[in-house]
């Protein structure tokens, strides 16, 4: 049986196109209209993988992602960083000036603010999918409304692309995890990035003796972002990935933070795919 692998959104959104293009053989699709229901989804095992957007070059970290991911008990097994084309899309034969309403995906929305200041005449309404709101357009018919989606969405739901290439900078991409219910088992790829997460206790100069640690463990710090602990207003927990040459110094930095956060937690160990 093929493996079920939870995307965000339906066919066409960028989690559809990462499924396909991360996972090069056949898998089961299974469609989510919200990260809530995919991080529900893969942690009660109705599906045995999942794809998660994290961080968008432009829009910024998807902090509630990180949240699900911890609370769920989700644990990285991949990432993949993919190129997002944005563009705008409606029903054919209609002009720019004539579209009064606009729906995606809020990351997609951020990604276009530059190209919607300069049509401010349309209003942006946040929706469940960028795919999604095309094909509910091409469904409906409706005119005077478009989406901003992939070219692929445009193809599939056969939208006209109104303008195309809208994201504010060429190089936009967005980061995506591949989450499973299980730590990665070692599949003959060496596994050269980790994914942590710890709790902080406010005490002067706990985050830079953490830092230290990492250093001196020849661990590369890729990203670090902290989130709000909501029944302790204004603790931290902190997520970290770092890349390793050797398994080793991991490991080494792990024992140590262990006794000088709280709550240290090992979301996962996996394969850099920055480069
Ligand atoms: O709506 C989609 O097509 C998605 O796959 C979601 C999503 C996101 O959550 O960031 C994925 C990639 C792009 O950055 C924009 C939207």
């Amino acid at each position: 049986m093929n493996k079920k692998v939870g995307i965000q959104g339906i066919q066409g959104s960028f989690h559809h196109l990462v499924a396909m293009d991360y996972y090069h053989k056949d898998i089961a699709v299974m469609e989510h209209l919200s990260f809530h229901e995919l991080a529900q989804k893969l942690a009660g095992r109705e599906t045995n993988e999942a794809v998660m957007a994290i961080e968008n070059s432009i829009a910024g970290s998807i902090l509630p992602n990180y949240a699900l991911i911890d609370e769920y008990n989700l644990s990285v097994i991949g990432e993949h960083y993919t190129p997002v084309n944005m563009n705008l899309m409606a029903i054919e034969g209609q002009k720019i000036e004539e579209i009064k309403k606009v729906f995606s995906h809020p990351m997609a929305l951020l990604q276009c603010k530059e190209f919607f200041k300069k049509h401010p005449h349309i209003k942006l309404i946040e929706d469940a999918d960028t795919a999604e709101a095309a094909r509910r357009i091409s469904e409906e018919g409706k005119l005077k409304v478009a989406a901003v989606a992939s070219p692929a969405a445009a193809e599939m739901y056969g939208l006209e692309i109104l303008a195309k290439e809208i994201h504010t900078i060429k190089s936009n991409a967005t980061r995506f995890l591949v989450l499973g219910t299980e730590k990665q088992k070692p599949n003959g790829e060496k596994l050269d990035k980790a994914s942590l997460k710890f709790d902080l206790k406010s005490e002067r100069g706990s985050l830079v003796s953490v830092l230290n640690i990492l250093r001196d463990c020849c661990l590369d710090m890729t990203k670090i972002q902290s989130l709000p602990i909501i029944d302790e207003p204004w603790k931290y927990s902190f997520f970290v990935d770092v890349i390793f040459e050797k398994f080793d110094d991991l490991e080494k930095a792990i024992n140590v933070l262990k006794l000088m956060t709280e709550e240290l937690k090992v979301l996962g160990i996996y394969k850099n795919k920055l480069v």
